[in-house]
């Protein structure tokens, strides 16, 4: 097999690139990083007018504080920024006041409630292992057989899964919707903070289901491969395959990859609609095993495109996840940016009140091709080794992952890297120190989210494998903060108009101060999370406490790398928020007197049509 492999990439041509940058700022940039740029083999497409937001500019230039310093370190200087819009600003210019912090009391206000929901599983955390020892990264686990008990899923939640993802491949509705059940039970039970997942089946080329029985292969056998839709048993040795245009489409001399190369045929003969093929690397042929069809060592790109990206069980599967409320939905197979587009607002008129968030899987030689637009109008990204894998040459994935990562980080996105992070988990109690530094690696590349599949849905060990993302993540965000492996300024503006600019520099600010004044936290009171995102996306030193009077923000903030959501009722009082929040963290033993914080803000005003934009920098007292 390991010789089939290196057969089969030995005559790739492009090396996959999925940067488009082309303007001198952003090849400054790239270079920064060290990231392979340029255009390569008509696989790219150049975006002059994206490059825009990539105009480099120094957050350190950005700081936008005085520090003033107060009686024996207490309250600093508290910044406020208004935005334009009417009265004194109107001409666009940021309006900056510097003043010493002040009480202000709204009178006749009601006093808003005093709950504040976190996470009880992330609280235990903080209280056990402290602000600075508490992991950043977020753990997604794929909900199977081998986890979907309540008692499992308090044993996942309780081992920081902060989210469940469902896969419509396997399992029925009815399965779905009581693991959902489980799961909002649990969190309004036991105060979890679970976030949902549905994963679509998308334009997958597979074989059918071969009864719910698995066939080993040998070397040389001859299997039949037809589009014929067979009743009754198949005849032996005979497969079939979802995509009708298949038999056409292949030509002799083709490869058949099943499952991203754990079996191997290459097309012998054609005969209508039936492929005969000679299997030239034996192995185990599983139910609903996928497809991919090689020629000349690249996949035949058009292998599936007569599949549409969301097929109509797609479609049924959204309307499903609509109608359980799931906080994320990824599609499968994305090829362009329209279809996301289109899901999105598909969603949108479906689901007016409640926004729930688009996950791009970036696993096709298309979505490479059209990275950057399909992430720009994504809500998140998912790199899916596994099919990407079966799709590009094997040793071309991690390269292609930390440009992923790299892309979404700069564009603002939450990013998962999903499958085979602990592969022999299925069966071992013990990962492979390999797999023990490929974690590592997809820590250190500063990704929000990893996700377990098999591991966590139908291997032995969920919870241990579990454990083991856990505890490989904390020692290496550990590492990385000692060394200072996270740098901050060099990212680029994303924003292209003032409001957006001033957001973004408040954060870019407010993750520069905490870092050098060493906060043991950031606060960030926030009712979309746009400005908790921007913070998250800096990766500052210290935790991000986004207070958020939305639970659906709370939930969907837990995909976001160092991101502790808290619901809280808040007003627009700064001061006021500031105090209660001080006291409520104080009662929970969250934070102690004397804990330096760094508090930005982006509340609407209702007596202005602007929003109060700050940034605090406080001791608890
Ligand atoms: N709901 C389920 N019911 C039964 N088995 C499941 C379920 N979800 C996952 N599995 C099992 O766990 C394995 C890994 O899960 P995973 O979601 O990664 O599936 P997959 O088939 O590899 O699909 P994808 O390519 O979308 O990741 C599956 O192949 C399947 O055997
Ligand atoms: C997760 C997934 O779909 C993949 O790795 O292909």
């Amino acid at each position: 097999m390991e010789l089939a492999l290196q057969s089969a990439h030995s005559m790739i041509s492009p090396s996959w690139s999925v940067r488009p940058r082309v303007n001198a700022a952003a090849a400054q940039l790239n270079t920064h990083h060290g990231l392979k740029k340029g255009m390569q083999s008509g696989l790219q497409h150049a975006r002059h007018d994206d490059c825009q937001r990539y105009k480099e500019r120094s957050i350190l230039g950005a700081c936008c504080a005085k520090q003033k310093k107060g009686a024996q370190g207490d309250a600093l200087t508290v910044v406020t920024e208004g935005l334009e819009s009417d009265g004194p600003i109107s001409n666009g210019a940021p309006h900056q006041q510097v003043h010493r912090d002040s009480l202000i009391v709204e009178e006749g206000k009601p006093e808003a409630t005093s709950l504040l929901e976190i996470d009880s599983v992330t609280e235990e955390e903080l209280k056990e292992k402290g602000l600075r020892g508490t992991r950043r990264t977020k753990l997604v686990c794929t909900i199977g057989p081998a986890c979907c008990s309540p008692a499992q899923l308090e044993a996942m939640a309780k081992g920081g899964m902060n989210v469940a993802r469902i896969n419509m491949c396997h399992g029925t509705k009815e399965w779905h919707a009581q693991v959902i059940r489980n799961i909002r039970n649990l969190n309004a039970e036991k105060g979890y903070n679970v976030a949902i997942m549905m994963d679509t089946e998308g334009s997958e080329v597979h074989m059918g289901d071969l009864g719910g029985a698995s066939f080993k292969t040998e070397d040389g056998e001859v299997w039949t491969f037809t589009v014929r839709k067979l009743k009754g048993p198949l005849p032996a040795r005979t497969i079939h395959v979802n995509y009708e245009g298949f038999a056409e489409d292949v030509i002799t001399g083709d490869e058949l990859v099943v499952d991203g190369g754990m079996v191997r045929f290459e097309v012998i003969d054609k005969v209508g609609p039936d492929v005969h093929c000679r299997c030239s690397d034996p192995g185990l042929l599983l139910p609903r095993a996928n497809l991919t069809f090689w020629r000349a060592g690249q996949v035949i790109r058009e292998g599936n495109s007569m599949l549409p990206t969301v097929s109509a069980k797609d479609w049924i599967d959204i309307d499903f996840g609509i109608a359980e409320k799931v906080d994320f939905i990824a599609i499968s197979f994305v090829r362009t940016a329209e279809v996301v587009k289109h899901l999105k607002s598909y969603i949108a008129a479906r689901s007016p009140r409640r926004q729930i968030g688009v996950i791009a899987k970036i696993e096709s030689c298309e979505s490479l091709s059209n990275l950057e637009d399909i992430i720009i109008v994504s809500d998140g990204a998912m790199v899916g080794r596994s099919d990407l894998g079966a799709q590009i040459p094997l040793e071309q994935v991690p390269a292609v992952q930390q440009e992923v990562v790299h892309l979404c980080r700069e564009l603002n996105k939450p990013v998962i890297v999903a499958s085979q992070l602990l592969e022999s988990m299925i069966e071992y109690p013990t990962p492979t120190r390999a797999e023990v530094a490929d974690v590592s690696e997809i820590v250190r590349q500063g990704v929000d989210a990893m996700m377990l599949s098999g591991e966590s849905a139908m291997g032995q060990f969920p919870e241990k494998a579990l454990g083991v993302l856990r505890t490989v993540s904390l020692r290496m965000e550990e590492w990385c903060q000692q060394e200072k492996l996270v740098d901050a300024t060099s990212l680029q503006q994303l924003a292209n108009t003032l409001p957006g600019q001033i957001s973004e520099e408040i954060c870019n600010a407010a993750t520069l101060m905490a870092n050098k004044l060493e906060a043991e936290a950031i606060f960030v009171y926030t009712k979309g999370g746009y400005m908790a995102s921007l913070l998250s996306r800096n990766r500052p030193d210290c935790l991000i406490f986004a207070f958020t009077d939305s639970k659906e923000v709370k939930t969907t903030l837990n995909m976001r790398w160092g991101l502790i959501p808290i619901a809280l009722n808040f007003s627009e009082d700064m001061e006021g928020n500031l105090e209660r929040t001080f006291s409520l963290l104080k009662m929970r033993g969250l934070m102690k007197g004397g804990d330096l914080i760094v508090a930005v803000s982006d509340l609407p005003c209702s007596n202005h049509s602007n929003m109060l934009q700050s940034i605090q920098v406080r001791r608890v007292p």
